[in-house]
């Protein structure tokens, strides 16, 4: 018997909220064996970046390959990336025919507002990695970021969507995380053939540190299982909202959520409508 395997290719947070060490926590939690290549040490903690500090571009090559060329994954996932250089790197692996589905997070710019990727390493990220993703999972302002556009209506939002398929991802799930005035929270999710919005409540809490990045992780790992996109999508709302419910602190600043959270009492209910395009 062999286990169910996934690989993260991102960023290492010391604080332990986000980047590797969410995505190794929600793979185990998921029972799935977890396999990382770093892109950049952070020295990070709830307040903040205190510091970058990219792995060499030989590093990078070999942590990946040391992983794929033995242990394998059953899908793959990116975090921040934080160059051209290692985009390009990480898309060499994703271009060869045999490697498995991918799940791209394009992590630009973290809670706290310090910068993940360089400006200039987004067009890599559409021209080079979105045409191997089976998935991206922007957040709205990475979405507005990468299309130009501003996600204000739902119209827009459906734009931006088809804007985003267009660059050669298979789907995007546009993240509902950032918005603000309302009671509800929706992230919708597109394939090219018809929207599916997945309906939350807004929970009040400052503690939204690792959200996004917990939120691909689970995916990942749902992937790697074997469910189909939507299930998995499906399935990691309902771990994120609520590992994020149950959410604590941990320092002065935004706390991590509870990647545990899933293994008590406690069920998310999410609302789910599908729209044909
Ligand atoms: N206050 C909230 N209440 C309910 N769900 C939330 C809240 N904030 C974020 N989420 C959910 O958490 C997930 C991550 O969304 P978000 O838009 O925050 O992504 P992100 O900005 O990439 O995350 P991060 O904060 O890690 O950068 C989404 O499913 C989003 O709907
Ligand atoms: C290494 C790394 N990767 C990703 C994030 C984004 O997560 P968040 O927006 O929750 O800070 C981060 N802060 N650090």
């Amino acid at each position: 018997m062999s286990y169910v395997k996934a690989l993260t290719i991102a960023g290492s947070d010391s604080g332990g909220g986000a980047g590797i060490q969410a995505d190794l926590k929600t793979f185990q939690e998921l029972d799935v064996y977890g396999t990382s290549a770093i892109t950049a040490l952070t020295a990070q903690n709830t307040l903040g970046v205190q510091g970058v500090y990219p792995a060499s571009p030989e590093a990078l090559k070999a942590q990946i390959s040391s992983v794929m060329s033995d242990i394998g994954a059953d899908a793959v996932k990116t975090g921040m990336l934080f160059d051209e250089e290692r985009i390009k790197i990480v898309a060499d692996f994703a271009s060869k025919e045999d490697f498995p589905p991918l799940i791209v997070d394009p992590v630009m710019i973290a809670t706290s507002g310090d910068q993940l990727l360089e400006e200039k390493a987004e067009k890599a990220l559409i021209k080079k990695l979105f045409p191997h993703a089976a998935l991206i999972t922007p957040n709205i302002p990475e979405a507005e970021a990468l299309t130009g556009k501003k996600a204000g209506t739902l119209q827009t939002r459906k734009e931006i969507m088809r804007d985003l398929i267009s660059f050669g991802a298979e789907a995007v799930l546009l993240k509902g995380g950032h918005e603000e005035g309302t009671d509800w929270i929706t992230d919708i999710l597109y394939d090219g053939a018809a929207f599916h919005y997945y309906h939350v409540p807004k929970l009040d809490t400052p503690h939204t540190h690792g959200t996004g990045c917990t939120y691909s992780a689970a995916i990942t790992a749902y992937m790697a299982k074997g469910k189909a996109l939507h299930d998995a999508v499906y399935s990691s709302k309902a771990f994120i909202h609520l590992a994020l419910s149950e959410a604590r602190s941990a320092g002065e600043g935004a706390g991590p959520v509870y990647h545990a959270a899933h293994r008590g009492e406690n069920r998310a209910s999410v609302h789910v409508e599908v729209e044909q395009e």
